[in-house]
């Protein structure tokens, strides 16, 4: 069966978060990942989980080093949605190759929603030997069903309880290069 197109989609869909809303909570993310940073020695680990995460990612990046804060890069690739709009079982497609024991990680994504992904990954992450696992997220979906225990230390925006895409989130595979967050028409 053929996937639903972007297209067929995209003029229904609103637009929760624009570029200018989006570049703005990325520096003020900034400026508190700065501050909790610039004191040590080693620069923290800055993993991206792929694919969502990656446009995110390479901003926040950018946005520190503007600020002074080196961070070393490394990236995971674990995806339970699979280009579909509903999550199943996690599956890992790469682990970061960076021995972690006694780091400090800072996991990067697009998106936290029910938080079974950052959930296993931030677990993973622990049982390698870091020493602190924290989490940066471009948007937080706010509902009540999202794990137990699993929350985001900087969160760029909240976004409403619908199937979103653009800014590193996708649909169907398609729509991760738009430069803002849409909402799929209910
Ligand atoms: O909080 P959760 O409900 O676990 O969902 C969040 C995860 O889902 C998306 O990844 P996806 O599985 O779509 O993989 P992708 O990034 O490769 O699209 C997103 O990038 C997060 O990693
Ligand atoms: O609403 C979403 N959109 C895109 N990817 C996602 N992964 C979890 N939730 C979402």
């Amino acid at each position: 069966m053929n996937a639903p197109r972007l297209a067929d989609v995209l003029g229904d869909a609103d637009v929760i978060h624009d570029r200018a809303a989006l570049e703005a909570a990325i520096d003020t993310m900034a400026d508190a990942i700065h501050d909790d940073y610039a004191d040590d020695e080693r620069p923290p680990l800055f993993v991206t989980i792929m694919h969502g995460g990656m446009p995110f990612a390479a901003q926040l990046a950018f946005a520190l080093g503007e600020r002074g804060l080196d961070v070393e890069f490394d990236y995971l690739h674990a995806t339970r949605y699979r280009g579909n709009i509903s999550g199943s079982g996690l599956a890992w497609l790469h682990r970061p190759a960076t021995p972690m024991t006694g780091r400090r990680v800072l996991l990067v994504d697009d998106i936290l929603d029910e938080g079974h992904t950052l959930k296993a990954v931030g677990r993973w992450c622990e049982d390698q030997g870091a020493a602190e696992v924290r989490v940066a997220v471009l948007a937080v979906k706010v509902h009540d069903r999202c794990v137990d225990g699993v929350c985001a230390n900087y969160v760029g925006v909240e976004v409403p309880d619908r199937y979103v895409f653009g800014y590193g989130m996708d649909f169907h595979e398609q729509g991760r290069n738009l430069p803002a967050i849409y909402a799929l028409a209910e």
